[in-house]
């Protein structure tokens, strides 16, 4: 059986307050885009992982996809399997492209040994495994809060728009983004500021990790001047980076600049 994790975008991210646990609580729409990864599991004689693509950090055993089949190992019967993943979302890229390998790997393994595990259970699984794991259960445009992990429906819908993703080649570890944050409350609800047209988020939609990363790394703020020179009419950093996107009235061209990184561009 073959499927294709996504990944995500962010649009707005307010870090609102540091855990007891060591978390953040945050504020965030979860928007699902089309770069995605390749991923085949078929049952075997004796348990193996293999990949392809992009290189992933970290030893084999480290996968997340490994990590998912374990859990549920731990509580079902499962045969062996043979799992083979072709990596194409950049990885350390606020694009949750581990994650949602994680997340079609529950949700394939249910499917292909009916374990008759519903959507909230199936999330309950996903959440031992990452904070933004559980999105790509349902993989629909969610408003997420607690650790990006509770969430609540939302009317947002960009269909008809396009959208430019560039990685700039640089890769940014989630807990290095968040050990240079400062969290606040925000006075004003995203979710509210949410509901307005996307041309005037531009002024009132913010990612909080772009305050301390954009220093530290000039190149982010620059290809996000860049997206709006090319005509986006939002342009934002995702997640904990390091990747920019814009969001364009029709489908952009890519300026030169851009060549030498890794774009994707498609429909939203
Ligand atoms: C920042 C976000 C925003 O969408 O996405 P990415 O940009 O990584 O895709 C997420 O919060 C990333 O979630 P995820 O990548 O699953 O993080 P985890 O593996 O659970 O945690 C990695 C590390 O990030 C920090 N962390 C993560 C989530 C959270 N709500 N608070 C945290 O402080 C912790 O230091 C933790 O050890
Ligand atoms: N299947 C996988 N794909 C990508 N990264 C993985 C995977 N399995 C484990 N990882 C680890 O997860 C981290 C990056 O996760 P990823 O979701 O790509 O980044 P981000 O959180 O920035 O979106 C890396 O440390 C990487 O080694």
């Amino acid at each position: 059986m073959i499927v294709f994790p996504t990944s995500k975008i962010n649009l707005g991210l307010r870090i609102t307050k540091k855990r007891p646990d060591g978390f953040h609580n945050l504020q965030s729409c979860f928007y699902p885009v089309g770069w995605g990864d390749v991923l085949e599991i078929i049952p075997a004689d004796e348990f193996a992982f293999s990949s392809s693509g992009l290189a992933i950090p970290g030893d084999a055993g480290s996968n997340l996809c490994i990590k998912a089949y374990n859990v549920l190992k731990a509580d079902f019967d499962l045969p062996p399997v043979k799992m083979h993943l072709h990596k194409i979302v950049p990885i350390g890229a606020g694009l949750g492209g581990g994650s949602a390998d994680a997340a079609f790997t529950l949700k394939l393994l249910n499917e292909r040994f009916s374990l008759r595990l519903t959507v909230s259970e199936l999330e309950e699984y996903a959440r031992l495994l990452g904070s933004d794991c559980a999105f790509f259960i349902q993989n629909r445009p969610l408003y997420c809060i607690e650790k990006g992990d509770t969430f609540l429906e939302t009317e947002i819908d960009l269909s008809g728009y396009y959208i430019l993703l560039v990685y700039p080649n640089l890769a940014i570890s989630t807990a290095e983004a968040y050990a240079g944050v400062r969290p606040r409350q925000p006075e004003i609800s995203l979710e509210g500021q949410l509901q307005t047209s996307v041309d005037t988020w531009r002024d009132t939609i913010h990612n909080d990790f772009e305050d301390s990363l954009f220093p530290k790394y000039p190149i982010l703020a620059q290809i996000k001047r860049e997206l709006y020179g090319a005509g986006a009419v939002y342009a934002s950093m995702t997640g904990s980076g390091s990747t920019l996107y814009g969001i364009f009235n029709a489908p952009p061209i890519v300026p030169n600049q851009f060549l030498d990184y890794s774009v994707w561009q498609g429909k939203l």
